[in-house]
């Protein structure tokens, strides 16, 4: 893929996210601006202001997606969707099915909305990415941040305004969304990107502790943090929704499969049935990125043809 990342807004082409051990340290996001509804931090919640750069592929802009669907932000925060395959230039725009071109900044490369945030930009080129048209920036590139905002600012012109951070919930939303972080979001990455034996047996080993474990939760309640739907839960679904036919073979991550959770595999379902839910699902997207551009791990780019999986299949979740 591209291993590149940008230092002092110019193109790089190492790869410095793994350490001497062979373990994967993904780097930490730089804009960290927050929208509110009244304004006072500079950016205020209003339609036709911000518009969201995402990847279909990438479980981080994913959750950015599913949240602005679920809030029917849709005709609000506009949209551009990348290729989904990484080149060695990074991120970029084409006409390929399911892209959506820069309507915006006309941009051919993620790249130029960096370097127009900031021009001495150092950091990763990742999506998502949410701009602000009225002050020409980077309002923020953090995923759980920007689906924190969508969901807790955007209410004067959210439709429908379900709320997924609850007041009574909000310190286990929290402590879940961080809990489920670094084993399971990027456990499988750090099982995958490992570059020692010792790092990959470490990674590996601790998502499939994590699973086992919201396994038996998820036999007791509905959902991550109880009887309702929350954040938590998008932060989940966005990765299992990737494993069987990624991470499982791609990154190695093989001791189960999602399917052979009875919990997790029916909580997966009812996610991805979930009203809206199943449009932002897009999983020759999904597949494509990842064999086709991680070469560091997938060298000769072939994409396997399965697994065949039914996310349309009854789930039994309404029995809790
Ligand atoms: N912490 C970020 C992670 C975003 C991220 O790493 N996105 C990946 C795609 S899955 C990316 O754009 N990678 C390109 C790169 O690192 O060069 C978030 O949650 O928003």
């Amino acid at each position: 893929m591209a291993l590149g990342m940008m230092v002092d807004g110019k193109w790089t082409t190492e790869w410095t996210e793994r350490d001497q051990t062979g373990k994967f340290n993904r780097m930490p996001t730089k804009f960290r601006h927050w929208i509110t509804a009244d304004g006072a931090s500079g950016f205020k919640a209003e339609a036709g202001r911000y518009h969201l750069y995402i990847s279909l592929a990438c479980p981080w802009a994913h959750r950015t997606l599913i949240m602005r669907q679920l809030k029917g932000l849709d005709a609000a925060i506009g949209l551009s969707i990348v290729d989904p395959i990484l080149t060695d230039k990074g991120w970029g725009f084409s006409d390929a099915p399911g892209a959506i071109p820069d309507s915006v900044n006309h941009a051919q490369s993620l790249q130029e909305i960096y370097v127009k945030g900031d021009e001495h930009y150092t950091g990763r080129i990742t999506v998502p990415v949410l701009w602000d048209k009225q002050t020409q920036t980077i309002v923020n590139n953090e995923s759980r941040e920007i689906i924190r905002m969508f969901d807790t600012e955007f209410g004067a012109i959210a439709k429908p305004n379900t709320d997924f951070y609850p007041q009574a919930l909000r310190e286990t939303i929290d402590q879940t969304i961080d809990a489920i972080y670094m084993p399971i979001n990027n456990g499988v990455y750090r099982s995958g990107f490992a570059t020692s034996q010792a790092a990959y047996n470490e990674a590996v080993t601790e998502l499939f502790e994590n699973l086992d474990r919201w396994e038996t939760v998820l036999g007791q309640q509905r959902y991550l943090c109880g009887s309702q739907l929350t954040e938590a839960d998008i932060c989940m679904f966005t990765t299992l929704l990737r494993f069987d036919a990624v991470y499982h073979g791609h990154f190695k991550c093989n001791l189960k499969r999602i399917i052979d959770y009875p919990n997790l595999w029916n909580y997966l379902k009812e996610i991805y049935q979930y009203p809206g839910i199943k449009a932002t699902c897009n999983l020759d997207h999904i597949k494509r990125h990842y064999y086709m551009s991680q070469t560091q791990v997938n060298p000769n780019r072939i994409v396997p043809k399965g697994p065949i999986i039914n996310f349309d299949e009854p789930h039994d979740r309404a029995r809790l």
